[in-house]
């Protein structure tokens, strides 16, 4: 099979998160069309950074849009390596009250028993059940230097159930030496259902990963691989130097 993607290159970072976000309002407007609301799931880290920022100034039906993150680090919203707090420093700070975000952090006595807690209040924002055939809208994937992407990383111990294309899970725990703190992520097939689907990263030794990544080698030590050599929705590649 050979890798299936559409690849956006802009001039610098800034300009590629002004292209995304440009890109976004557009799916965002198409799906509030089609069925009455837009559901994001975006990832956290630290590139998107100037895409919230450049997404946060344009004037969107906010309120009929709901945010969740991609994955999540298992700490409470006050934790330095919180996703939820650098969305909303990034984003969901600027926009109106309307704006619907569902954390996936719940305070429990393990994550495995989080899971089930974030999943209720998820239907219970988004007014869905999990067996509808699309949980989101628009979904935008980030990437490590080691391949990852998600949470999926190729050192955890369930790396081969993290990128199994046909897991019935919706919401999976992720421990791997290479994270400081146990992690929450939407499963791949869940994230495989969005229509507009994004890789966005930027730098020349992610490039190089990634053209690896294109090349011969499984996704369990490449785990970005399970976004690329797939052809259940087009990937859409936002890359620049
Ligand atoms: O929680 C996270 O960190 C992200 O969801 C993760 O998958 C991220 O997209 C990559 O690690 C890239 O992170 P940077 O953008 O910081 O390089």
């Amino acid at each position: 099979m050979e890798p299936n993607y559409q690849w956006h290159e802009g001039s610098d970072a800034q300009s590629l998160a002004e292209n995304l976000a440009g890109e976004l309002v557009i799916k965002i407007g198409d799906a509030i069309s089609e069925r009455g609301l837009a559901v994001l799931a975006l990832s956290g880290g630290s590139t998107p950074k100037p895409l919230f920022k450049a997404l946060a100034e344009h004037d969107i039906e906010w309120s009929k849009v709901i945010i969740t993150l991609v994955d999540e680090r298992w700490v409470a919203p006050s934790h330095e390596l919180s996703n939820a707090a650098f969305m909303h420093r990034f984003l969901l700070d600027a926009l109106p009250d309307t704006v619907r975000f569902v954390p996936l952090y719940q305070a429990a006595e393990s994550v495995q028993e989080s899971l089930s807690s974030v999943l209720g209040n998820y239907c219970h924002v988004t007014r869905s059940t999990m067996d509808q055939p699309r949980p989101f809208d628009i979904v935008i994937l980030g990437m490590g230097e080691d391949g990852h992407t998600a949470s999926f990383f190729p050192d955890a111990d369930n790396i081969a159930q993290l990128v199994d294309p046909l897991s019935d899970e919706f919401l999976m725990c992720c421990s791997s030496p290479s994270t400081q703190v146990p992690r929450v992520t939407w499963s791949l097939p869940q994230l495989l259902t969005a229509p507009f689907l994004a890789l966005h990263f930027t730098g020349e030794s992610k490039r190089a990963v990634f053209e690896r990544a294109c090349g011969d080698s499984d996704a369990t030590t490449l785990p970005i691989r399970s976004a690329i050599f797939q052809t259940r929705v087009p990937l859409n590649v936002y890359y620049a130097a």
